[in-house]
């Protein structure tokens, strides 16, 4: 394997704990997730704070607003040097072409990904948000949408890589949080084990409480770690 594909999702307020995790995992993942908990408490410095460890920084903040709203949180957090960023592609076409617009102007741009279907729905939940398809034919339609709106790449549930590699062939990133081991149960709905999901073409696994939950978390990341690089060889 050339690059390990693990993000860990390092979803945790406080700082010092946040990054004594990071660096517990560090040696085992290519990169780190931060979220909505980790932002909202610790703010930009948090995440410069985190870029001290030298990995890539993938900020999930997943922007859901009007255009010029979007364009500007996109703008702020780019400029902030990490990786990736994502946004809702429900938010609709002109909301994702001012974020693209917004990250070209920053030096080091981002790469700017789009949040399909949450891993946490299930085809009941979207028919309660008035959603009528299926997950995976929504995620179709929602990357359509993000890609023809200038989008790099795609977060995505395990169980609709497949269906999204037939649809835009092998060029747009695809980021997978929901991997579970078999069994599994908690808020994620449409998981999949972390080797199938990269068999499948997953470019990258957002893995979270399969490692930070562990008694160990660095044994479960490397232990992950040397399940993909097995398969991949
Ligand atoms: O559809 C989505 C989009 C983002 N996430 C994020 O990934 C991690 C997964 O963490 P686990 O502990 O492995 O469940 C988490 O930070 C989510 O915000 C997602 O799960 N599904």
């Amino acid at each position: 394997m050339l690059k390990n594909p693990i993000f860990c999702a390092v979803d945790r307020p406080d700082l010092e704990g946040a990054l004594s995790l990071a660096r517990t995992v560090a040696p085992h993942v290519g990169g780190i997730k931060l979220g909505l908990e980790f932002f909202t408490a610790q703010g930009p410095r948090g995440v410069e704070a985190m870029q001290s460890l030298g990995l890539p920084i993938f900020l999930d903040l997943k922007f859901h607003d009007i255009p010029n709203t979007a364009a500007g949180a996109v703008r702020e957090a780019a400029r902030l040097g990490v990786a990736m960023l994502t946004l809702h592609a429900a938010g609709g076409r002109a909301m994702l072409e001012a974020a693209v617009e917004a990250a070209g102007a920053v030096r080091a741009r981002p790469q700017l990904l789009a949040v399909t279907v949450l891993t946490s729905l299930d085809a009941h939940d979207l028919a309660a948000t008035g959603i009528a398809a299926p997950p995976a034919e929504q995620a179709v339609r929602l990357g359509r949408l993000a890609l023809a709106a200038g989008l790099d790449g795609l977060v995505c549930s395990p169980q609709e890589i497949e269906p999204l590699r037939a649809a835009f062939g092998g060029a747009p990133k695809l980021v997978v949080p929901g991997i579970r081991p078999a069994g599994a149960g908690d808020d994620q709905k449409r998981t999949l084990g972390p080797a199938r999901a990269l068999a499948l073409g997953a470019d990258a696994l957002v893995i979270g409480r399969p490692i930070t939950g562990a008694s160990s978390p660095a044994e479960a990341a490397a232990a992950i770690a040397r399940e993909l690089a097995a398969e991949a060889s």
